[in-house]
């Protein structure tokens, strides 16, 4: 398919960093950016310093929709989900998909209130990207995007071409948002110490992460993940290989003031850890303090 036409709810660091590269994408027509706070343009230092820039059309209010799009991308924090299926209407025509491109493991139930399930393809992206201002963004390393097998999915990755971010489906879904939620839920004791990656070097962090970690995996197994063992020590390697300065965004917004997705990230692992009788009292614990000072 060419000339893909797109919205991207949501421009900030992630919803910046992948409509910017898509701007450049040959199968994609116009790309619209659907902004809260606006903005004039995007400018997105790739991790090999190249300065990516587009110039998106920007709207900030759901009546300057004229038509529907193909493809609408949210890239919200999840606790903004409400506010911005407000987009949603003047967006959809009969055969548009919804790309949810958040953290956690509940995309599809974050958005079922909202839009009919067989419309979401729930996505999982690493990549490490920082927002310095609106539309101004740091995309530290060539990151990965994960969509389920399918052709909903295939579509949605086929719209990557560049290397900057390989997009590939998956036919095990649940095990690849488990895996990216074992590598978010340590991300707590950043926002927790107001430190960036490098605190992983700190005495006894490394070992806090893992047993953060083993909670998620335990968890992970029960909903039908397939976790392996080495999941605690793989995320301790992933966090020391951060460049030491760098900021996740759970630490990102609660820097910034905003509120923090810890239920998503931490509260998720204990409510569902409840249901299926395994306790995680490290990520209630992250979640409930997070919660008291956001
Ligand atoms: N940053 C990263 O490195 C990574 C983030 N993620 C995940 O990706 C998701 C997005 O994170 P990230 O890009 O960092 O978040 P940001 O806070 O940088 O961006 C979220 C954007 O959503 C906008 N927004 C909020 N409500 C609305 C609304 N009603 N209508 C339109 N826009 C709205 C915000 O507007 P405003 O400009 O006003 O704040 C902001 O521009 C999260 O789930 C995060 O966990 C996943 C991998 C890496
Ligand atoms: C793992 C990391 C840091 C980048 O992909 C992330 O998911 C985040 O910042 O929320």
């Amino acid at each position: 398919m060419t000339n893909v036409s797109i919205a991207v709810v949501g421009p900030g660091a992630i919803g910046g960093t992948v409509a910017a590269w898509l701007s450049h994408s040959p199968s994609v027509g116009a790309v619209t950016l659907c902004a809260r706070t606006p903005l004039d343009r995007l400018e997105v230092v790739a991790p090999d310093g190249r300065l990516i820039q587009a110039s998106p059309r920007v709207v900030t209010d759901p009546a300057q929709i004229a038509a529907p799009v193909d493809w609408v991308l949210v890239a919200t924090k999840a606790y903004d989900v409400a506010a911005a299926s407000a987009w949603l209407k003047p967006l959809l025509g009969p055969e548009t998909r919804v790309a949810v491109l958040q953290n956690g493991v509940e995309h599809v139930e974050r958005f079922s209130p909202f839009l009919d399930a067989d419309r979401i393809v729930p996505v999982i992206v690493d990549i490490p990207a920082e927002r310095d201002a609106p539309g101004r963004i740091r995309h530290r390393r060539n990151g990965t995007i994960t969509a389920p097998a399918g052709p909903a999915g295939e579509a949605f990755c086929a719209l990557f071409v560049d290397e900057a971010l390989v997009a590939s489906t998956t036919e095990d879904f649940t095990t690849a948002a488990w895996t990216k939620l074992s590598l978010n839920c340590v991300g707590a004791v950043n926002a927790l110490t107001r430190l960036p990656a490098g605190v992983v070097r700190e005495e006894g962090v490394e070992d806090l992460m893992r047993a953060m970690v083993r909670e998620c995996v335990l968890v992970g197994r029960a909903v039908g993940a397939k976790l392996g063992d080495e999941v605690p020590d793989w995320v301790v390697e992933r966090t020391r290989a951060s460049a030491p300065d760098s900021v996740n965004s759970l630490l990102g917004d609660r820097l910034a003031g905003r509120p923090m997705e810890w239920d998503a990230r931490n509260g998720v692992i204990a409510r569902l850890g409840e249901q299926h009788g395994i306790a995680a009292p490290l990520n209630a614990m992250a979640a409930t303090l997070l919660s008291v000072v956001e």
